[in-house]
């Protein structure tokens, strides 16, 4: 009995301590001029994988990804609340700013975590080695409103610079993510209410995911959400049978245009 409670005693510690370190912001070592600082949709991104951190341990993912890591800080936390070596993910994260990767390296480096890190756009070069492999998938994308131009602009703008409504790049990255995501694969992307969320998950549903926003949180400037996808095979159905039927439409369409053209013809040639 005694040992029990000393168990009992020593097992909350643990639990409770392994909470602290998780919970507890990570460092940054490193910064530089031109990477984006972690901010509120950082912080926000961390706290919704800290949120759902029992089903991400059950959830044993292998391949774990950062698409526009910044300063490391989110690839970092996750590699972190997954428990590091313990959980034998590979973890791999990429940014379209090479100052970027450096900062990330240093601040895996500095908490004792490996990752590859890879200067591209999005996912460029990767696509075929990670098809349908990553099982975690974390974006915080540039999402602020800006005139187009702003776009792909190397340096910090890129770290922000979303296009028309805050969605060119989230536009560019969701097919990517389809492309790499598992079976069992989890997004976990931040929007704000400006990219239009809601549509976000709609257009995803057509591609056969449900969505969830797990997170919401109104800073002072913006009101960001944490939505998670994941393929669900229902949703899939759901989604073929809206192309089928589409389709159907379209067939309809295409009989009825061929039914007028072929009239049209006669006509046109008892005009003749
Ligand atoms: C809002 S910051 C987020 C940084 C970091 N993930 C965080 O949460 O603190 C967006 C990051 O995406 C990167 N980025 C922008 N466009 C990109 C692209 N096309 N491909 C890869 N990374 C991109 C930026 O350089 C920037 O580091």
């Amino acid at each position: 009995m005694a040992l029990n409670f000393q168990w009992l005693c020593y097992r909350s510690l643990t639990v409770f301590s392994n909470m602290l370190s998780t919970i507890a912001r990570i460092n940054l070592v490193s910064s530089h001029p031109e990477v984006y600082d972690p901010c509120d949709d950082s912080f926000a991104l961390v706290d919704a994988l800290l949120a759902d951190r029992a089903n991400l341990l059950e959830h044993h993912p292998s391949i774990c990804m950062e698409i526009g890591c910044g300063s490391g800080y989110v690839i970092t936390s996750l590699a972190l609340l997954l428990g590091k070596e313990d959980s034998g993910a590979y973890y791999i994260a990429t940014d379209i700013n090479p100052h970027a990767v450096r900062v990330t390296c240093e601040t895996l480096l500095a908490h004792g975590c490996h990752a590859e890190v890879v200067n591209t756009d999005i996912a460029s070069g990767l696509e075929k080695r990670l098809s349908r492999s990553v099982d975690v998938m974390v974006v915080n994308p540039p999402y602020v409103p800006t005139p187009e131009e702003e776009v792909g602009r190397h340096g910090i703008a890129s770290a922000w610079a979303g296009g028309e409504n805050g969605r060119s790049v989230i536009d560019k990255i969701l097919p990517v993510a389809d492309k790499l995501l598992s079976d069992k694969g989890w997004l976990y992307l931040v929007t704000l209410t400006a990219n239009n969320p809601l549509e976000l998950c709609l257009q995803m549903r057509k591609k056969g995911y449900a969505s969830r926003i797990i997170l919401q949180r109104s800073t002072e400037e913006e009101s960001l959400h944490v939505i998670k996808f994941w393929r669900d095979l229902d949703t899939l159905l759901e989604a073929n049978e809206c192309m089928g039927t589409e389709q159907n439409r379209k067939w309809t369409s295409y009989r009825i245009h061929a039914f007028y053209s072929i009239f049209h013809m006669e006509i046109w040639e008892t005009e003749f």
